[in-house]
């Protein structure tokens, strides 16, 4: 099986959450894509969602293949978010916004009453860091943002190379308007701290770290899907 059957497995899967009838986040990348595609043939027979998207990106898929959405100011409260991951550990805790949506994605999961993550087996780890971690940042006063996220991940024994993130022309912009420094401190033993010192960063607009969002993970591999609860 390769990653694409495991993204498919693990959305399918996650799909036997939604029930009729409910507010739905959904969420940004390949993994998300899948369990739109297969959300698309349900909505298509009749099954009645309405669904708030995590990015631009995703809200062009889903109107492309008719899933109905609304904007989260029109359904400020949600019951399930569905959304990938680029890393998972044991207790559920995340790194996202490989593809840069992680603010929106963050505020949609904020606003939803459970979470549930879907991964091929790749993205689980036993310490979260492997994957440079994604810090959305405010576009002005880029260099004093940077060197305080050096210097906080300092005080917490961090270190590593902060890459601003490109696209093809240029600085990589997110759908709200920032740029994104991804930042390979590598094994990143204190998550917690990292997250709240982050956020105490002005220019910091938000940081891949999910901590306590997500209520279960439907992990993929060769032998099909499995569910993993946190364990604290
Ligand atoms: O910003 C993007 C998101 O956090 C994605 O959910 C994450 O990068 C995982 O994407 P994929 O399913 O493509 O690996």
């Amino acid at each position: 099986m390769d990653a694409r059957e495991m993204k498919i497995k693990a959305a399918a899967a996650a799909l036997a959450h939604v029930e009729h009838g409910m507010r739905l986040g959904i969420g940004t990348g390949s993994t998300a894509e899948e369990f739109v595609r297969l959300l698309a043939e349900k909505v298509a027979d009749g099954f009645k969602v309405e669904g708030v998207p995590t990015s631009e990106r995703t809200a062009r898929l889903c109107v492309e293949l008719g899933v109905p959405l609304k904007s989260l100011d029109e359904l400020p409260e949600l019951d399930l978010t569905i959304d990938g991951a680029d890393e998972v550990d044991a207790a559920l805790a995340l790194i996202k916004g490989g593809g840069g949506a992680l603010l929106r994605e963050k505020i949609v999961a904020a606003a939803s009453g459970r979470m549930i993550v879907i991964a091929d087996e790749s993205k689980l780890v036993d310490t979260l860091g492997a994957f440079a971690l994604p810090i959305e940042v405010n576009m002005f006063g880029l260099v004093s943002t940077r060197i305080a996220i050096e210097k906080t991940a300092a005080r917490l024994g961090l270190s590593g190379e902060l890459t601003l993130r490109q696209s093809g022309d240029g600085n990589f912009t997110t759908d709200g308007g920032h740029y994104i420094i991804d930042a390979s401190f590598g094994r990143i033993p204190d998550a917690e701290a990292l997250s709240t010192q982050l956020n105490a960063i002005p220019g910091v607009v938000e940081h891949g770290l999910f901590l306590n969002m997500a209520a279960l993970a439907i992990i993929a591999g060769p032998a099909g899907a499995r569910e993993l609860r946190a364990t604290r």
